[in-house]
C-alpha cells in the first residue's frame, strides 16, 4: 500500500514511536520525523518538512500522521487495536458556551475536520486489519468519563483520540499540493479516566511496527523478512 506512493511522509510524535515505524518501514521514499507531542508541534514539523522537500525539488505525495492513542472502548477499539481515521478532528478547537462546545468551524474561523480519502482508508484497514472511525486530535489528553462522554456525544463515530493528526493534516492542506493525508494510530490506553498504571505503550508501540510492515508489504508483517519491498 505505502509502495504505491514515490514519496511518503510519515509523522509520529515522539522518538519512540518514530523507531517502532522504522523498525518495519524505513524504506526508499519513506522519510519518518518525530514531529514533537501535540497540535502545534506537528504542524510546525509538518510544514518545515514538506516546503523543505518541495524546495529540493523531492515533494512528497502521501502524508501519514502516526503514533499511539487512545481508544473510545464504547466503540469497540480497544488496547493493541490499529485505528484508521476515516476523519481526522480538531476536537477541541473552538469555544465553550452557555449552549456547550462550539467548533472553529461552527465559529466560521475555518474547517475541523479534515477527510482521507475513502480509498486509501479502505485500502490501509485491509493492509492492516485495522478499524476504522474517526480520530479526534485535542491539545490536552482526556483524564475523566464526563469528558469521554462529551466528546462521544459530539463525535459517535470516534475511534480514537490523540494529540498531532489534525495539525499533520492542517499543514499537509495549507501547503497546498494536494498530497493525500491518512492517519494510523495504534491504541495505548482507554480514553476516560487517568490511569497511567493502565497504558499500555510497549504493545502499542510493537502494534505499530506490526501496522507499518503490513503497510509496506502485503504479506503477512510477520512473514516479511528484512529489507524493503522491491
Ligand atoms: O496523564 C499523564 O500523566 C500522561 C503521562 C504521559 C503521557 C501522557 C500523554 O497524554 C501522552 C500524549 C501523547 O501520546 C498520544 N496519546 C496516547 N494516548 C492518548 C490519549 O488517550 N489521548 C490523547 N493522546 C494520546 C498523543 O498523540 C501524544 O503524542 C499523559
Amino acid at each position: 500500500m505505502l509502495g504505491a506512493f514515490a514519496r511518503v511522509l510519515v509523522v509520529a510524535a515522539v522518538p519512540a514511536e518514530r523507531d517502532a515505524v522504522a523498525a518495519a518501514a524505513e524504506c526508499p521514499g519513506v522519510e519518518i520525523v518525530a514531529g514533537g507531542v501535540g497540535p502545534a508541534a506537528a504542524a510546525a514539523s509538518t510544514a518545515a518538512a514538506l516546503v523543505t522537500a518541495a524546495h529540493e525539488g523531492r515533494p512528497y505525495d502521501l502524508v501519514v500522521a502516526t503514533g499511539i492513542s487512545g481508544g473510545f472502548a464504547e466503540n469497540g477499539v480497544l488496547v493493541g487495536d490499529t485505528v484508521i481515521a476515516e476523519r481526522i478532528v480538531a476536537a477541541d478547537l473552538g469555544a465553550e458556551t452557555p449552549t456547550g462546545f462550539a467548533s472553529v468551524a461552527d465559529l466560521g474561523f475555518g474547517t475541523a475536520e479534515h477527510l482521507p480519502p475513502a480509498g486509501l482508508v479502505r485500502s490501509a484497514q485491509e493492509a492492516t486489519g485495522g478499524k476504522r472511525g474517526a480520530v479526534l486530535s485535542v491539545s490536552t489528553t482526556t483524564g475523566t468519563r464526563q469528558r469521554a462522554a462529551d466528546l462521544l456525544a459530539r463525535h459517535p463515530g470516534a475511534a480514537a483520540e490523540a494529540m498531532e493528526g489534525f495539525g499533520v493534516a492542517q499543514a499537509a492542506a495549507a501547503h497546498g499540493r494536494g498530497a493525500p493525508v491518512l492517519e494510523i494510530r495504534t491504541v495505548s490506553n482507554a480514553v476516560g479516566p487517568r490511569d497511567r498504571a493502565a497504558w499500555r505503550v510497549p504493545e502499542a508501540l510493537a502494534a505499530l511496527t506490526t501496522a507499518f510492515g503490513r503497510l509496506v508489504s502485503p504479506r503477512r508483517a510477520e512473514d516479511r523478512t528484512e529489507g524493503c519491498p522491491s
